[in-house]
Order: structure tokens, then sequence, then C-alpha cells
């Protein structure tokens, strides 16, 4: 199917890969893959090498199955949506009361987490970001801007370090320079990034400084309104390119991000506490009260932090409360799977 695409070297920055190649069998003949760069409630735009491009779309479309960052087929002179392909990676949200999760962005490589060196800083926060990344199956990244306001940077970096294992933490001047040169070995060609945080943690002023000398998307494409609350919140979830030679893509503001369905995220998240679990004494150990709970010795000899443990426990119980159950076979309750 390779010859359908003349444009390939322009793909394989976009991040255009065997795992989407694979997918075109002979019915797709004829059709030619594009990147969802722009979701709105009635229109979805694609990115070529000339610029964006509108879709047209079928009879009865939802632009809601349809996140920034997904590669469609396409008919190339009407432009009209053919099908979506499967995604590697998907960043969802779930929202209370509703059986469908919100996309955010797909087929992401990495999801930068974007705090800042202030109170915005909140741990239970930043968790709730790390079970979507981890859930997704995106490498998370935790960035701190800031740092250039504040004395101790470091006494961030260490807390963030110590959110999860292995997280690489990055702290920098969302405005200078140096922290594209920070952020560089996950912005590289091919390679797709999104971005999450609070409102002015700075955000956009990290996509700008990505996108490089000259450049500011943000200023350009993005779509500001307010919100209820009177704040300017940017929420145009669109793709830009960065200097680097990737993509990064900005999504729109999540207040109040709820978990469902993300038990492997967790598990990742809390990977030194759910090491723990089996070797408490009962099997069905709630880990508050009971006796031999291993997760409880390790709190006591300090091994552990309370607060986590706490949190730890808070999302474990949102998370059972808003996963869709099945009654399956002889009674079995199974975890009903989501569609990626
Ligand atoms: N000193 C300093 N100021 C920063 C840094 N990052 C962002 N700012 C400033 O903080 C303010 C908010 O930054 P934005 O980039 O608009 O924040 P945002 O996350 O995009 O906010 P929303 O669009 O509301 O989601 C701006 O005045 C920025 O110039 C930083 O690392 N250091
Ligand atoms: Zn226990």
């Amino acid at each position: 199917m390779e010859s359908a695409i003349d444009n390939l070297p322009f793909m394989l920055d976009l991040g255009w890969s065997e795992v989407f190649a694979d997918q075109m069998g002979a019915d797709d003949e004829g059709y030619r893959p594009y990147r969802i760069a722009e979701v709105h409630r009635a229109r979805l735009s694609v990115i070529s090498d000339t610029g964006l491009l509108r879709l047209t779309l079928p009879p009865r479309a939802n632009t809601a199955e349809y996140a920034v960052g997904d590669w469609v087929l396409v008919t190339p002179d009407t432009l009209l949506l053919h099908r979506r392909l499967d995604r590697k990676t998907v960043l969802q949200r779930h929202v209370e009361g509703q059986h469908m999760q919100q996309l955010a962005a797909a087929n992401v490589d990495t999801l930068f987490i974007v705090t800042s060196c202030n109170a915005d800083f909140n741990p239970a926060r930043l968790e709730r970001y790390l079970v979507m990344a981890n859930e997704a199956g995106t490498t998370p990244v935790l960035v701190l801007t800031k740092a250039d306001t504040v004395s101790d940077a470091e006494t961030y970096a260490r807390q963030a370090a110590g959110l999860q294992r292995d997280l690489p933490v990055v702290t920098l001047n969302a405005r200078s320079d140096e922290a594209a040169t920070a952020l560089a070995p996950w912005c590289l060609k091919g390679q797709t990034v999104a971005l999450v945080g609070s409102s002015g943690v700075g955000k956009s002023t990290l996509v700008n400084t990505l996108a490089g000398a000259g450049q500011s998307p943000q200023q350009t494409g993005g779509i500001r309104e307010q919100d209820a609350k009177g704040r300017h919140t940017t929420t145009a979830r669109s793709l830009h390119a960065m200097s680097g030679g990737g993509w990064i893509i900005d999504t729109p503001g999540m207040r109040n991000l709820h978990v469902g369905d993300v038990a492997y995220g967790i598990d990742t998240l809390f990977a030194e506490i759910t090491e723990l679990a089996p070797l408490c004494k009962f099997s069905d150990c709630s880990h508050a009260h009971e006796p031999g709970c291993a997760v409880r010795a390790a709190v006591a000899s300090g091994a552990l932090d309370e607060e986590r443990v706490a949190r730890w426990r808070k999302l474990l119980e949102e998370n059972v409360s808003n996963t869709p159950v099945q009654t399956g076979p002889r009674g079995n309750r199974t975890l009903q799977r989501k569609n990626r």
C-alpha cells in the first residue's frame, strides 16, 4: 500500500510508522492516510505538507470519536473520511455519569505533565495525570516550570521524582531557549508529545518555545475563550510542529480529572505499594486495620509515606466505583475492556 503514499518523508516526520502501514489492506487501495490536527464539534482537520485541510464527514459521523493525533484514511480528491486506523496509544479521561471516555489525544509517545514551582504543585493531581499516561501507554515526563522564580526548585524536583519510579523530572524556565534543549530528547522527528497541566502553569509558553524562533502557534492558531470563572483557557486541541522535528498537542484544560477503568495505570503509578499488597496476611486486605498488613508495616517503618498510601486507596476506590462491570459466566465479575 506504500504506493498510495507520495509524501512519505513528511508522513514519517509526522509519526507514520509500520504500526499504521500494516493496517492498510487491499480494501484500502486508493485511500490516503492523514493525521488529525484539530477536532471540533462539527469539523475535523488533518495536516498535510501544504497546511491544514478540512475533511468531508460522512452522514452521522460523530467527531467525539476522533482525537487529535489519530491517523485516518481519506478519499484524496473529495477529502471524504473513510476510516480511522487503530491507535498506538490513547489519552482519555473518565467523565462522571458518561459511558464513553473523553478523548484528549491519540498516538502520543510522551506526555509532558506540566506544573510549576509554586502552589500549583499538587501531588494528588499530578498522580491523576500519571495514571492517565500509564493507562494510555504513553511515557510521562514531569515538567516543572517557573524554576527561575524560586530558590528551592530542587525541593519540588525531589518531591516530583518520588511520585513514580523512574519518572523523568525536568525543571526549567518555559520562556527560555534552554527549555527546548532540556526537553529535546522527547521532541525528535517522528515523535509526538502532548501537554497537560492547570491553567497558567506555562503550557502555551512551552509550546511557543518548542516551536522555535519566530513561531508562536499558540497566539495565531489557538482559540481562547473564557470559562465559567472568567479565566482565559486554551480550548483548541491542535497539533503544532516543534523545531526539534516532532509534533506537540496542547490538550484543553482538564479540571476535575476523575479516574475510571484505569487499574493498570494505578498499579504502575504506585508500583512500590502494589508490590507489597500480595505480602499481606489476608488476600482481601484493605490495608486500613488488618493484622499482618505489609503496607501498614512499611508505613510504620518509615519506608512508605502515609499520605501517599491514603491517596492510593482513594484512587483505587474511585476507580472501582467508576469502572463498568459485567456479570460473566457463573457470576464472575469481569472487567469490561475499553476499545482502543
Ligand atoms: N518566570 C516564568 N514565567 C513563566 C514560565 N512559564 C510561564 N510563565 C508565565 O506564566 C504565565 C502563564 O503562562 P501560559 O503559557 O499562558 O500558561 P498556560 O498553561 O498555557 O495557561 P492556559 O492557556 O490558561 O491553560 C505567562 O505570563 C507566562 O509568561 C516560567 O517558566 N517562568
Ligand atoms: Zn494490607
